[in-house]
């Protein structure tokens, strides 16, 4: 097992990557703290899933936009669960919508939740781990449009380009204290936050056709490779970036 009592926290682990990443670590042998937003009966399924792998589970219902949230999950998990090992920024959302008429409170919504929100928490996750003295893994989860543009995301490419920045000078501020800053660039991943998007089988298609794999990625596609960046498995990795897309970025032509 790659992460056997580590505490790990995740941010974003009511669905999708998150959700995936948080029962990846537990079958990884890792006690689990998950932040959700909105939805407590999702939570405690989420919860229900780590115990069944007989690991310890804690939720901490949060918006990560806020500052306070990541004080408060960071203390909810130290409190729950001891200490803070790994960290995963995961939370985020993409209301797709064309540039010239972006709606202020889209962009601004987006920039807070994508990139300040991993800024606060990833903030509060490295104090803890300086705290405790003995190094820890920081894992952000970027986006293969950190490096590629999209129409109806003129708004959401700058803040994953922006978390893998943030990872990188993390590496650089953090790797005194032995912790470890990488950042995870998944491709298109069939979760929620894409569902409507991919909903037009034109676009779909489109979508996988561009991919060597053939196929859409799943979210525990993502978890996998979170687990082994979380890991010491990785342990000379710092500032590095992932790209896990089934080979869709080197499809140019
Ligand atoms: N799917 C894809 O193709 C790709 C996704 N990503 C990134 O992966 C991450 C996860 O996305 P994915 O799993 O696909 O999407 P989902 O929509 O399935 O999940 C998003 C998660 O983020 C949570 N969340 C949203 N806003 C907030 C907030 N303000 N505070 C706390 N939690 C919040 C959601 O909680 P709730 O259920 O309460 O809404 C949910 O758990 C995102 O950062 C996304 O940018 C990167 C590349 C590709
Ligand atoms: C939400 C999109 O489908 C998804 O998000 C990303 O970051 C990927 O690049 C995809 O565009």
């Amino acid at each position: 097992m790659l992460l056997e009592n580590k505490v790990v926290l995740i941010t974003g682990a009511s669905r999708g990557i998150g959700r995936a990443t948080a029962i990846e670590a537990a079958r990884q042998g890792a006690n689990v703290a998950i932040n959700t937003f909105r939805d407590d009966a999702v939570a405690a399924e989420v919860v229900a899933e780590i115990e069944a792998l007989g690991r310890k589970a804690v939720v901490f219902d949060a918006d990560v936009a806020q500052p306070d949230s990541a004080t408060g999950f960071v203390q909810a998990a130290v409190d729950a669960l001891g200490r803070v090992d790994v960290f995963v920024s995961n939370a985020g959302i993409c209301p797709f919508h064309a540039f010239l008429d972006m709606p202020v409170e889209t962009l601004r919504r987006t920039m807070e939740v994508n990139l300040h929100g991993a800024y606060f928490m990833v903030q509060a996750a490295a104090n803890q781990m300086v705290k405790q003295g003995d190094g820890g893994s920081i894992v952000a989860i970027s986006s293969i449009s950190a490096l590629v543009g999209g129409e109806m995301q003129t708004h959401y490419t700058p803040t994953k380009a922006g978390v893998h920045s943030l990872m990188q000078s993390c590496a650089v501020a953090l790797g005194r204290h032995g912790i470890r800053c990488n950042s995870v660039l998944p491709g298109t991943i069939a979760t929620d936050i894409n569902k409507d998007d991919l909903a037009d089988p034109a676009k779909r298609e489109y979508m996988e056709g561009r991919i060597p794999l053939g196929r859409l990625g799943r979210p525990e596609d993502i978890a996998s490779v979170v687990a082994f960046l979380a890991s010491d498995m990785a342990s000379y990795m710092s500032g590095s970036a992932l790209l896990v897309d089934g080979g869709a970025f080197a499809n140019f032509q």
